[in-house]
């Protein structure tokens, strides 16, 4: 059954629109700028009510519905809500059934003994399990803490998904996703319009609105962080000041589009940990209009504005966060979305790649494309590393002999694109993950020949 989507242009009630800047390469996408605002978009003119929210009977007879991402009362710099204008609202379904997911987990696994070791894995293969799967039935989990029940932890995901999603949707009740696309882009099609993201961008999906995701480039492959806590945000900028890091700018929201046409839909939803499918007569994605700050977006990570040391000594990694989770703990993150982007490295006598480490705090990375300056050779684009709290790790041999060595000119870190979620709870690996062939049993063996050069 084809459909189309109605993405006409944005009119008066778009304050916050503007022009897609022109390094975007979505040309029939338009968006909105910046992160948390108060966006407006209506895909018909006239569709959103003006200075009021749920009048007696709204523009064009649609249904008003609201979605709160956080509680009624919490703080107004962390409240998040939108009106949503709807042609029927989301509670017109049939009844869910089970589904299986078998490869998504959630939480915690106590059952699991992990070994107190570095953790490493070459790219995650397409297998017999993600042949003929789409974003939803492609997702396996890596690793995973907390628990969505009390809203505490994430989720490290790689989806391998081969087929586009067509009359189907999924919503996610259990957390926010945050997608690090690696391998073909993704076009995302949610309640509040469609993104398209490709590697090097990331596009993070507000907890329980729904999406569907089509592949324009063929198999895809790419991470997700599930966030069950407390939504990412920007970081605090201390005394960087009011500019710099990620910029609230260049985030974009997409603008209201509804899908016409005809025929069921498939809702698949994620729901403490279990799934369920339910048929839907119409198409989720009948949004008319919307306005508020609950909102997917989608970053480009070309446009980070990076900050490191212009004297000497290897800063915290702290300083490429783009976005993060706070847990109760003023400064413990329950994540943090660090990247490791192209960057030049002028420090003076400095031993330039990551210190040896150890840490509170637990440390699951990718690797987009290029090569990590701690592990030129081990860790490829597509693979995973996990080093858990209080795990030694740092750079590997090759590395090191390079960098207490080489000549210290300035120097282009270029052509590379890592990423880290850092969370301070343990990443507890899932079977999946400890079985796979990609798992580097002998990741130990690039710190092995470190010898002791003590030289009195
Ligand atoms: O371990 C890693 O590769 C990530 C990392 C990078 C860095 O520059 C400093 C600390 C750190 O944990
Ligand atoms: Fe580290």
């Amino acid at each position: 059954m084809s459909s189309t989507l109605t993405d006409r242009l944005p009119t008066q009630a778009d304050p916050a629109l503007a022009p897609t800047p022109a390094s975007s390469p979505d040309t029939a996408l338009r968006y909105q700028h910046g992160f948390g605002n108060e966006y407006a978009s209506e895909a018909v003119p006239g569709a959103l009510p003006q200075g009021r929210n749920s009048p007696q009977r709204a523009p064009f007879d649609l249904y008003p519905e609201l979605i709160s991402g956080t509680a009624f009362t919490a703080p107004r710099h962390t409240n998040r809500r939108s009106w949503l204008y709807r042609r029927q609202p989301s509670v017109v379904s049939g009844r869910y059934q089970p589904y299986a997911q078998p490869f998504w987990t959630t939480g915690v696994d106590r059952a699991m003994a992990v070994p107190p070791e570095p953790l490493r894995w070459a790219p995650i293969a397409f297998d017999a399990s993600s042949a003929e799967a789409d974003f939803v039935d492609g997702m396996h989990t890596l690793a995973a803490n907390g628990d969505a029940e009390t809203q505490v932890g994430v989720a490290a995901h790689m989806y391998l998904a081969t087929r586009s999603m067509d009359r189907r949707a999924f919503v996610n009740a259990d957390g926010e996703m945050l997608l690090v696309p690696q391998q073909g882009r993704l076009r995302i099609t949610t309640e509040m319009g469609v993104l398209e993201v490709k590697p090097g961008e990331i596009a993070l999906l507000p907890r329980g609105v729904a999406f569907k995701v089509a592949l324009p480039d063929g198999p895809s492959r790419g991470y997700v962080c599930e966030n069950y806590g407390a939504q990412f945000r920007l970081p605090e900028l201390g005394p960087i000041g009011s500019n710099g890091l990620a910029n609230a700018r260049d985030f974009l929201a997409p603008v209201a589009a509804y899908e016409e046409g005809e025929g069921a839909y498939e809702v698949v939803k994620k729901f403490g940990g279990r799934f369920w499918h339910a048929p839907m007569k119409q198409s989720p994605f009948n949004v008319v209009a919307w306005h508020g700050n609950l909102a997917p977006v989608k970053y480009d990570t070309v446009n980070f504005m990076t900050i490191g040391s212009i004297s000497f000594d290897h800063p915290d990694p702290s300083i490429f966060t783009v976005l993060t989770s706070p847990s109760d703990t003023p400064g413990v993150a329950n994540c943090d979305f660090v990247i490791f982007p192209p960057r030049w490295l002028v420090m003076e006598d400095t031993f330039r790649p990551p210190w040896y480490h150890r840490n509170l705090m637990s440390e699951f990375m990718g690797l987009v494309y290029g090569e990590y300056d701690a592990k030129p050779g081990g860790f490829k684009p597509g693979g995973a590393s996990l080093h858990n709290p209080m795990v030694p790790h740092g750079p590997d041999e090759e590395a090191f002999e390079k960098a207490s060595h080489g000549e210290l000119q300035p120097r282009k870190l270029d052509n590379t694109l890592a990423f880290m979620f850092e969370s301070r709870f343990r990443f507890v690996p899932t079977p999946y993950a400890m079985q796979n062939p990609a798992l580097d049993e002998a990741y130990a063996d690039c710190w092995a020949g470190l010898k002791d050069q003590f030289k009195p």
